[in-house]
């Protein structure tokens, strides 16, 4: 029987899996039916996207309807509003450009300020006209007209969401697309996007920095999208710090969200007890946490703040390498990161790509979120055991999950009362 410290979960759905849904869903032939997408501002703002570009777009009680046109984006001129989501301004672009007409997009000052550079770079070279802000920022004024496809080359070593959108727009082009990846971060992201894509009937394939990606468009079908394996990561990492259990459901040995590792590889190292299964996953917390050590999280850097906000519990420094893209996405994390664990006592080091957390006794602090969401979930963890820890812009989480601090509420609470 389930003990009271053990608490069952299902977070809400990935918003990785959502945008790659919604993308490829309005690129195909007839509609499909997103099951359990993730509703939060990232994941609204893409939506919305794809209906300025003139897909069709309904929420049912199903789940989310899109009406896809292989033949691309119907109007010939459109303003897409990408808000915070990196997804959003990284993906529409190259869904923009499969079109003909002149589209803008933009977003908040936060987005405007991340990298498109490499992204703008190779579809330059793909012949799509795009003027961008200065330093190759959004806002961005795209002159489409049905980018061709062919041969081009993509830096992908500060986000892989580069690389990710010239894949996807690949089955789109008349010619289909040859990509050659330079560097490359997150690699995990660019594996689900490829399968996706087969999922929804494309051909793309990939030997080593090569990947190929043939015309011929996208099958509409249904699909279920999974829950987030990021959000997971706050509540497994709440069974590490406390000694309870967590199971999350839906995410288990199929998923292909690079971010389980955060509980497959990252937790065990630091004692957890972790339990895979078809379609869940277990973590149970020791009495005392072990530090990993050092852990290379180039692949899974969402997870970062997760280790980073358990890490003071830790008997020895948790040291983090191979984080440097961190430093460009809704804050500079390393920075943030370090300044919100200091502000609770807690000592860190820091370098260009790497942090160094030592272990401590956390005192209660109001923590600057900087308008990243991840700041909030991840010091709530550190918050378990450290009551009276306060956020000076709560609502941050919209931007993945909105009910985040409701959730995490009740699975305290089930805990006080176990
Ligand atoms: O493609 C995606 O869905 C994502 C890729 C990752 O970004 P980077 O490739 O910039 O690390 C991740 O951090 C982001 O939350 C979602
Ligand atoms: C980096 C993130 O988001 P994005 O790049 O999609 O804005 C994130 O969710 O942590």
């Amino acid at each position: 029987m389930e003990s009271s410290r053990a608490v069952t979960v299902r977070v809400p759905g990935s918003k990785s899996v959502t945008a790659r849904a919604l993308f490829v869903a309005a690129l195909a032939n007839g509609t499909s039916r997103l099951i359990a997408p993730l509703e939060s501002a990232d994941t609204v703002a893409f939506a919305n996207g794809l209906a300025a570009l003139g897909f069709g777009f309904e929420r049912t009680p199903e789940g989310w309807d899109v009406t896809g046109d292989p033949a691309g984006p119907s109007t010939e001129a459109a303003t897409v509003w990408c808000h915070d989501a990196g997804t959003a301004a990284r993906f529409l672009p190259a869904l923009a450009s499969l079109g003909t007409g002149r589209f803008v997009v933009d977003a908040s000052a936060q987005m405007r300020a991340r990298p498109m550079g490499p992204l703008l770079r190779a579809l330059r070279a793909l012949d799509v006209q795009v003027h961008a802000a200065a330093g190759d920022r959004l806002p961005l004024r795209i002159d489409a007209d049905r980018v061709a496809g062919g041969a081009v080359q993509v830096d992908a070593g500060t986000s892989s969401q580069f690389l990710s959108a010239l894949c996807l727009m690949g089955p789109g082009t008349r010619n289909g697309l040859t990509i050659e990846v330079l560097d490359e971060v997150s690699v995990p992201y660019v594996e689900l996007t490829l399968a996706m894509m087969r999922e929804f009937g494309a051909h793309a394939t990939r030997e080593g920095s090569r990947i190929t990606i043939a015309p011929g468009g996208y099958e509409a079908r249904e699909y279920v999208v999974e829950p987030d394996a990021s959000t997971a990561s706050y509540f497994f990492a709440a069974a590490a710090v406390t000694g309870n259990t967590v199971t999350a459901l839906g995410l288990g040995r199929g998923t292909r969200q690079g971010d389980l590792r955060f509980a497959t590889e990252v937790l065990p190292a630091m004692g957890c007890e972790v339990r895979v299964e078809d379609d869940r996953t277990t973590v149970t917390g020791p009495a005392r946490l072990r530090s990993p050590g050092e852990v290379v999280m180039r692949d899974i850097s969402d997870t970062m703040m997760t280790l980073a906000a358990i890490a003071p519990f830790a008997d020895d420094p948790v040291r983090i390498t191979d984080i440097g893209n961190c430093r460009v996405k809704e804050s500079d994390r390393i920075e943030a990161m370090a300044t919100a664990l200091g502000a609770c006592g807690i000592s860190t080091d820091t370098g260009p790509d790497w942090l160094e957390i030592n272990p401590g006794r956390p005192h209660p602090a109001l923590i600057q979120t900087r308008a990243d969401h991840r700041i909030a979930m991840s010091m709530s963890v550190l918050g378990l055991r450290t009551p009276g820890v306060r956020f000076d812009d709560p609502d941050c989480v919209r931007k993945t999950f909105p009910d985040f601090h409701q959730e995490f509420g009740h699975l305290q609470a089930t805990w006080r009362r176990g």
